[in-house]
């Protein structure tokens, strides 16, 4: 069986009309990878990362390749390619989907997966034990539930889809901070059995720590440091980051 494509950022410099963002950021995620924390100060490129690695957001330089073709132009791969690599975001379920039950938005999921070739071997209650919802929800339709609850069906139909490579970008604001450290860890094991390599942006640091080893540093367009983010933070080892170490937890200043 042929290997899944990774993702490639060369020297990516990438931005909006008159905000040069991204400064020669390079990465590669490949899939089966450990989940990996995108982390730096607000407006440091983060979402800007991402949306560059779904082809939304287009190089002015460098280049974004999945299965070595650049991602804004994958033609008629454009399906294969969204199954592959699927963005997450913080929003929400609309307005049709509202109207299916919990049980069929994660189904749609499944669906997904099969469709593009790849097999789940989990049912649709192991999938909502992952992102924490009780069984009794499977049956209510989408518009009954919270906004934290619809996140997670989110979330979940998002797994059951087993893409390639899954970029979550703060994907558990709406949930207290004991429940979203529980997910997270969920998350990143039922991935890595699926062989999901996840890359996760949050400012939540802890929980950046409590779902990947590793974490990227962005600042001034550039990956300016790369390793377990409070280990990194607490290094002073990057000057760039002093601020974000400042504002980080107590956990930062705990490490010697
Ligand atoms: N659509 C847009 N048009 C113009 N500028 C934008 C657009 N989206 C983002 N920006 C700018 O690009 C910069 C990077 O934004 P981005 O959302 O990538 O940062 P971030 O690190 O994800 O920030 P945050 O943590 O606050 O979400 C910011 O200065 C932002 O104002």
């Amino acid at each position: 069986m042929p290997s899944a494509p990774a993702l490639v950022v060369t020297d990516l410099f990438a931005g909006y009309e008159r905000s040069f963002v991204l400064q020669g950021v390079s990465l590669t995620v490949t899939p089966g990878d450990a989940p990996l924390g995108v982390v730096g100060e607000s407006g440091a490129g983060k979402t800007t990362l991402l949306r560059a690695m779904q082809g939304v957001v287009k190089p002015d330089r460098g280049s974004v390749t999945w299965n070595g073709r650049a991602v804004h132009r994958v033609g008629r791969d454009k399906k294969l390619f969204a199954s592959s690599v699927r963005r997450v975001l913080q929003g929400d379920l609309t307005e049709p989907e509202r109207a299916r039950t919990v049980t069929k938005l994660v189904e749609e999921g499944l669906k997904d997966a099969r469709k593009a070739g790849r097999t789940v071997n989990r049912s649709v209650e192991e999938l909502l034990d992952v992102v924490a919802l009780p069984r009794h929800v499977a049956q209510r339709q989408g518009y009954t539930l919270s906004g934290g609850e619809r996140q997670r069906v989110i979330l979940a139909r998002a797994i059951a889809g087993r893409p390639d490579i899954l970029l979550l970008d703060e994907p558990l604001t709406a949930l207290d901070p004991a429940m979203r450290g529980d997910i997270a860890a969920n998350i990143a094991e039922i991935t890595q059995d699926l062989g999901t390599a996840v890359v996760l942006v949050s400012h939540d640091l802890e929980l950046v720590s409590r779902m990947t080893d590793e974490a990227i540093f962005l600042a001034g367009g550039k990956i300016v440091a790369r390793g377990p983010v409070f280990a990194t933070l607490a290094s002073g080892e990057h000057p760039e980051l002093r601020e974000l170490a400042a504002a980080a937890p107590l956990a930062v200043q705990r490490i010697p």
